[in-house]
């Protein structure tokens, strides 16, 4: 799949190595596949001002959405834009394998540290790896495989329910199309992981007419009308002439975009047709995003009228109910405020329940195995919450629950650590263990106040270094007038109430 020059072995051999971040490196694969024709590589200054001032790239291309690559400042210094020899940069998947050259012809500060860079990219390796591979057809082999005449594209996003197929079913007919279903697989995060939606969509096709299926790299852009014309493009680079609109898509790149109207189901004869031809008392509207959600994290069924059960059993699959879905339980609070007892006492309830793995993240542990070697100050704090919420996301991941109990002083870390666990499709609860200042400080377990109090050790949290109170805890929990097992039991009653455990039963 490599696509003409590749830089010679010396000047790669040299060249320095950088991975970029989730959405550049879908961008890049859309670049490597063609699916961004005519552009060949990530944009220049010059691209992206005429991109920004008149919807064209210099060469006059309509074009309308940066397409860029940002690198560290430092890695950047290493290159010579002017020097052939020197200006390409190996860019490598998240695992560290390469994936294309990137001849670096424009290079410019964005931000401190922050350096863009543009120019042409060549794959490198044998086209990547990864869950159904073979669904990633370039728009050259799938153009070759479609019908002569219209082609109807749809961008499946998400799961096609009965409302979102009879759509489909009707505009293919009324075209006289063929049916390209697009599923955009860029970026973990999205309200389903990549291979559980292309599943979801597989399991509709028998409700569908004919149609090919492709699996694209679209990343999502935060901005909604550069979204919609970027996926007209990319289906326009598949060969769709006319594509079935999701609600926001926009028209753009020249073809057809149609907008359906609104279905509901006529509970008379149990079809799915124009809302307004139905009388209001035998209508029923589509299930909202919210309320699909809710049935799964209660774990009812998706009613049939409204989803086809091969739809329904995969996505029941994929969104288990909250209690069989993993879960990091993450308490953050002064040193002395409770977390580590409150988190044992939670450990234990849990494990007599025994649905899940139980995995406690105890502080003095982490400190010893996996944050060997760090201290106190911003930095190694940070790190240490990173690796902490790395593990703990990889833990429910697979299922399991983690209880972290770290001081996690900053919002930012914190923040990341509930990113980090919801991009794998788990739950996360931030609970702030509130007990003031004054209460752990009469503790003083370990007698750290008192030597931060006499000067002896500074740097301590609440003493002389910040702890930046949540804003957004999930439960709030002050311990000074609790005894432990009335924390825990706070704590275990927010998770009985919100699903994410089956409550207690009363004679236990
Ligand atoms: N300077 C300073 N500030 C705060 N805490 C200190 C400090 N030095 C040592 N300790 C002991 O280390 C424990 C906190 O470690 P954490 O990993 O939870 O901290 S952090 O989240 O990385 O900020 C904390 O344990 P807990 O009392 O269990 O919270 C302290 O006992
Ligand atoms: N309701 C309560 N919940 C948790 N700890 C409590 C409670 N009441 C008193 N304590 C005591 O407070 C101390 C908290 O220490 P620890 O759990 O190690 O805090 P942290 O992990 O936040 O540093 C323990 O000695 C514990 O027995």
């Amino acid at each position: 799949m490599s696509n003409g020059w590749v830089p010679p072995d010396e000047v790669l051999r040299d060249a320095p190595a950088y991975s970029p971040r989730p959405g550049e490196l879908a961008d890049l694969e859309l670049l490597l596949t063609g699916a961004y024709t005519p552009l060949t590589g990530f944009m220049t200054r010059a691209d992206l001002v005429s991109v920004s001032r008149r919807s064209r790239l210099t060469d006059d291309v309509p074009w309308s959405v940066p397409v860029t690559l940002q690198v560290p400042a430092a890695l950047a210094e290493r290159l010579d834009v002017r020097d052939p020899a020197h200006r390409t940069l190996v860019l490598t998947d998240g695992e560290g394998a390469p994936m294309a050259a990137l001849e670096v012809t424009d290079a410019w500060p964005v931000r401190d540290g922050v350096t863009g860079v543009g120019g042409p990219v060549r794959r490198l390796g044998d086209g990547g790896h990864g869950p159904f591979q073979r669904l990633r057809r370039t728009p050259e082999e799938i153009r070759s495989l479609l019908p002569p005449g219209r082609v109807l594209g749809v961008v499946a996003d998400r799961p096609l329910h009965r409302p979102q197929l009879a759509q489909i079913a009707h505009a293919t007919r009324t075209l006289g199309a063929h049916l390209l279903v697009l599923i955009p697989i860029g970026e973990e995060g999205g309200e389903l992981p990549p291979e559980a939606l292309i599943r979801s969509v597989f399991a509709a096709r028998d409700r569908m007419p004919p149609a090919t299926l492709v699996a694209v790299p679209l990343p999502r852009r935060r901005e909604e009308i550069s979204d919609a014309l970027l996926r007209a493009r990319v289906s326009a680079a598949y060969g769709v002439t006319h594509l079935l609109s999701t609600g926001e898509m926009l028209s753009g790149a020249g073809l057809r975009v149609l907008v359906p109207r609104e279905l509901a189901y006529d509970n008379r004869d149990g079809q799915w047709r124009w809302r307004e031809d139905i009388p209001p008392r035998n209508r029923r509207q589509a299930l909202t995003q919210a309320e699909i959600d809710d049935l799964l994290d209660r774990g009812f069924p998706l009613p049939e009228w409204h989803t086809p059960p091969a739809v329904a059993k995969e996505l029941a699959h994929a969104r288990p109910p909250r209690r069989y879905r993993g879960l990091v339980i993450f308490l953050t609070g002064l040193s002395g405020s409770g977390k580590s007892t409150i988190a044992r006492g939670l450990a234990d309830a849990l494990r007599e329940q025994g649905e899940r793995t139980i995995t406690l993240l105890d502080g003095d542990i982490v400190r010893r195995e996996l944050s060997a070697g760090l201290g106190f100050g911003k930095a190694d704090r940070d790190a240490n919450i990173r690796r902490i919420s790395w593990v703990a996301a990889e833990i429910a991941r697979h299922r399991g629950v983690a209880i972290c109990c770290p001081i996690a002083p900053y919002e930012q870390a914190r923040a990341a650590a509930r990113k980090m666990t919801l991009a794998t499709g788990a739950g996360f609860l931030l609970i702030h263990v509130s007990t003031p200042l004054e209460v752990c400080e009469q503790r003083d377990r370990k007698g750290l106040y008192a030597r931060a109090r006499a000067g002896l050790l500074t740097g301590m949290t609440g003493v002389d270094d910040p702890y930046e109170e949540p804003t957004n805890a999930d439960l709030t929990v002050d311990t000074t007038d609790l005894t432990v097992e009335e924390a825990v039991q706070a704590v275990l009653h927010q998770l009985a109430e919100t699903g994410w455990v089956e409550p207690r039963h009363p004679s236990m």
